[in-house]
């Protein structure tokens, strides 16, 4: 048989090769008959970097272990196979509509967009972060208002230098716009310049990244000025090294389809109209931003020392976009936050007072979400309202518990809270959603987080409890007295009421005799009439 011929003991598995090799048109069959004569070593040569690696090990018989191993090898192979044959289609990511009232305001900017990405790790991990990452990417770019009509993705050791994508997968990626009527491609990474202009060349389409998708979001949603100056920095400090040639590849594509419908996705802000102003200008707006930028500090600054001087305690509410943490605040408070199914709904720290069950006020600070590979650009931006965070008593960290990868999510938070110089901070995890989380998925979750608290802001699940664990969690006054408090000083009353934990309350001829704990700075004041 052939299986057991020299020249066959190192067979390319290159897709290539594949259906030119003479001994075989299929590799599994090749193994399979090798296997069935004696185990020999087999070696893979990766195409895609070249190394070589041995899979199956020395010659032995066949028995119940080599049998297991071989099942595991076809399995490798098959895999292998299937990631060369073709670019993986990512099911479930159209956002097509089905409400046609949605229709006429969508329509205005609506742009047809094909996502795709390439990943490297090897087996099904790798594959299921890469379509998490791209499940992403399609939430990110209908919150810009496109429709996603297709998402596809490409194994490859490295992207491709010159395309992003290899070549000839570039070529099928052109055949699939066309064939959808895509207007728009979306590369899940931040493509070098001339990538970007590589690609464009070859799928004759506008091609931009994610990085442009979350800044485009970021400038839709800004609303306060040093929001807006903070995003425009950072649009601009993506621009400046795309400048050159930047729209150079779309007008020498005969009748462009970019642009017909005036500037899209990843274009508004300050690209379009100011793409044409030299870098000099551009330098100068920057300068004047970052000027701005710094001015606005001192007032943020003085706002957050005025609630510190008041000693009333807060809780940030930190986490994913689109974890619920808006929902959430909206349970624990009965306020109306905005919320959306959307990404970055919240751009702009929001703060709401609230009590514990005992009557002491705090403060809820619901914070910008965070995003996997945030833009660099952006850090700045939103590390400055995530400052916030580092001067929180508490931070009420929000997990969507329905999410496919909420672990990872748990880990992008906390290294940010860690940049922020915040890991001091009691954190509080909450899964939300737990009305999507099965008891599978709980127990996994569990696992992740032993202490967390289950809640559903749609529900209202466990809001109780999450509740009394933040009041748990606050600082809790620590000095026990006893005073009697004049009857003409009622305001020091209520303010043991408010921010300290009040035992007991008599009125006696002198005035209120109070049991309390306080906190110091309570003490101080009480100084004159403790008992
Ligand atoms: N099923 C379910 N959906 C929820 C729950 N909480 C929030 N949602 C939904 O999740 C989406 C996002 O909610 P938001 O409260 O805006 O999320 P957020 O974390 O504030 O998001 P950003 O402000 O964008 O960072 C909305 O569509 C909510 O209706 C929940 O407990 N269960
Ligand atoms: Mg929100």
């Amino acid at each position: 048989m052939r299986g057991g011929s020299e020249a066959d003991r190192t067979p390319e598995l290159d897709a290539e090769s594949e259906e030119t090799t003479a001994t075989g048109a299929d590799p599994l069959e090749r193994l399979l008959a090798r296997a069935a004569g004696s185990g020999s070593a087999t070696v893979l040569r990766d195409p895609d970097d070249g190394r070589v690696s041995n899979l199956t090990g020395g010659a032995q018989a066949l028995g119940d272990e080599a049998h297991d191993r071989l099942a595991e090898d076809l399995e490798a192979i098959r895999m292998e196979r299937e990631d060369r044959a073709s670019l993986k289609r990512v099911v479930g990511l159209s956002t097509e509509l089905e409400d046609v009232t949605e229709v006429e305001y969508r329509q205005l900017r609506l742009e047809n967009v094909v996502l795709v990405g390439v990943y490297s790790g090897s087996g099904q991990q790798g594959l299921e972060e890469a379509e998490n990452s791209l499940r992403e990417l399609a939430a990110l770019a209908e919150t810009a208002g496109a429709r996603v009509l297709d998402g596809l993705l490409q194994r490859r050791a490295n992207p491709d230098p010159a395309t992003y994508l290899g070549k000839g997968k570039a070529q099928e990626l052109a055949e699939l716009v066309a064939a959808v009527g895509a207007d728009t491609v979306i590369a899940d990474t931040e493509l070098a310049p001339s990538q970007r202009r590589a690609l464009e060349d070859v799928v004759k389409v506008k091609v931009i990244d994610r990085t442009a998708v979350i800044l485009d979001i970021f400038s839709q949603h800004a609303k306060s000025r040093e929001g807006k100056a903070q995003v425009e920095l950072a649009q601009l400090e993506y621009l400046l090294p795309r400048l050159r040639g930047w729209g150079e590849s779309m007008s020498r594509q005969a009748g462009g389809q970019v642009g017909s419908g005036g500037a899209g996705m990843g274009s508004r802000g300050p690209g379009e109209t100011k793409m044409e102003l030299d870098r000099r200008k551009i330098h100068t707006r920057m300068a004047k931003l970052r000027k701005q930028i710094a001015g606005f500090a001192p007032a943020r600054e003085a706002k957050r020392a005025n609630r510190k001087r008041g000693e009333v305690p807060s809780v940030a509410i930190a986490g994913y976009t689109n974890a619920g943490k808006s929902s959430l605040l909206n349970r624990l408070t009965g306020t109306q936050e905005l919320v959306q199914n959307q990404l970055f709904a919240t751009l702009d720290t929001a703060v709401r007072h609230a009590e514990t069950d005992d009557g002491r006020s705090f403060t809820y600070a619901d914070t910008v979400g965070f995003v996997r590979n945030l833009p660099h650009q952006l850090v700045e931006a939103f590390r400055s309202t995530f400052e916030e965070v580092g001067e929180a008593d508490v931070i009420l960290h929000v997990v969507d518990g329905s999410h496919p990868d909420p672990e990872a999510q748990l880990s992008t938070v906390r290294d940010v809270i860690a940049e922020v110089d915040a890991q001091g901070i009691p954190e509080l995890v909450a899964f939300n959603k737990s009305d999507l989380i099965d008891e599978s998925q709980r127990l996994v979750l569990h696992g992740l987080v032993p202490d967390a608290v289950f809640v559903s802001a749609r529900t209202g699940e466990g809001v109780e409890e999450l509740k009394r664990r933040i009041d748990a969690a606050l600082p809790v006054p620590d000095r026990e007295v006893t005073a009697v408090i004049p009857y003409d000083r009622g305001e020091l009353v209520a303010e043991m009421h408010e921010r300290n934990r009040v035992l007991d309350t008599e009125y006696v001829e002198e005035g209120t005799r109070v049991r309390a704990y306080v906190t110091a700075e309570m003490l101080a004041k009480l100084e004159p009439f403790v008992a």
